[in-house]
């Protein structure tokens, strides 16, 4: 669950007299996502979202973020637009964190995403990089490949608890990451964290995309292998091709990828399965038993890991070359 920080009603009515939001109905905390404290806001406009920024977000990021999924819905994007207070700030604070009310978007994750939703997934991916073009603001990637070492460092001396012999190999992923990692490919702004519960759908239809907390400028193939990664698996660990193939035809039907990236992908998506198993494995081994948060498994993203090093060609992802 995660509402990590809770709020007084009275604190709440304040902070919305900073916005023309109307009157506060009701408000309930929900319960999905691990990063931050989100509510559901009734009032006598429309239903909003609050979010109570905690621990991995930083402050300084904020304007980055919101800022970001502004520019995307000015470019119909479908995604939650920030309300700007009544000074024209997009950030207040609330219960002693940073928060901010952005608008509620119509739908619901899926449980079970087939091939169809993937090429959707794989269009509005492309879409947004698209549409992401001439975003002024920057932030760097610190959850990429020079990121990743220091992160396995604070994981490293225990990592045996999860499985024993991982020392080894994680170091030399390291290793071959470091040398392999391409250069020159196209970057921009990327989603970074594009999973099926940040993406919503009203039946069959993709309603919008949330969750922009780790977007950041990278590679743009980078995003590609992330959802690979994240849609394309089955729950039994294998790689489903008719997944694969129907995001990558979904995204370059927006966006061609160039040889160069398409060439990267297996080394993209070794990458991208290794970030999301150091996060994870961080906090598997940090997060106190009984806390109010869903761990993740973080061997899913070492058998992930395992199978990209096994390609020998892109052609294996489901791309006809
Ligand atoms: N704009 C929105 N419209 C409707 N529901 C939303 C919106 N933003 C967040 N939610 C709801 O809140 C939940 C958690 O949001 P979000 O994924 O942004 O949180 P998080 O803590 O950053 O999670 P994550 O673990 O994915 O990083 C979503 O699954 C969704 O149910
Ligand atoms: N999507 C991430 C968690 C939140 O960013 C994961 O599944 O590990």
């Amino acid at each position: 669950m995660a509402v990590y920080t809770d709020i007084a009603e009275d604190d709440l009515k304040w902070f919305l007299t900073e916005y023309d939001a109307g009157t506060l109905l009701s408000y309930k905390g929900i319960a999905e996502g691990v990063e931050n404290s989100n509510f559901l806001l009734h009032t006598s406009k429309d239903p909003l979202i609050l979010t109570l920024y905690e621990k991995r977000v930083e402050k300084s990021d904020l304007p980055f973020f919101l800022g970001f999924m502004e520019h995307l819905s000015a470019r119909g994007l479908s995604c939650p637009l920030p309300l700007p207070r009544r000074d024209g700030a997009l950030l207040g604070s609330l219960s002693g964190r940073p928060a901010a009310l952005i608008s509620f978007l119509e739908g619901m994750w899926l449980r079970k995403p087939e091939a169809k939703h993937c090429r959707e997934v794989g269009k509005a991916l492309a879409e947004m990089h698209v549409a992401g073009d001439g975003f002024e603001l920057k932030r760097a990637n610190a959850l990429s490949i020079d990121g990743w070492r220091g992160l396995w460092e604070k994981s490293e001396a225990r990592a045996g608890e999860v499985e024993s012999g991982l020392q080894t190999e994680i170091r030399s992923e390291l290793d071959f990451l470091s040398a392999a990692w391409p250069s020159g490919l196209p970057a921009g702004v990327i989603h970074a964290d594009l999973f099926p519960d940040n993406v919503f759908f009203l039946g069959d239809q993709l309603s919008g995309l949330i969750d922009f907390y780790f977007a950041c400028n990278d590679l743009l193939a980078y995003d590609v292998s992330i959802c690979l990664n994240a849609w394309c698996f089955e729950k039994d660990g294998a790689y489903n091709i008719t997944k694969g193939t129907a995001m990558l035809e979904g995204y370059q039907s927006v966006r061609p990828l160039s040889d160069a990236e398409i060439s990267a992908l297996p080394v993209l998506s070794r990458g991208s399965a290794l970030r999301f198993f150091l996060t994870r494995l961080y906090d598997w081994l940090t997060t106190p038993e009984g806390a109010m948060v869903t761990k993740k498994d973080p061997l899913e993203y070492l058998r992930k890991l395992r199978f990209h090093r096994q390609i020998k060609t892109p052609a294996e992802y489901g791309l006809s070359l």
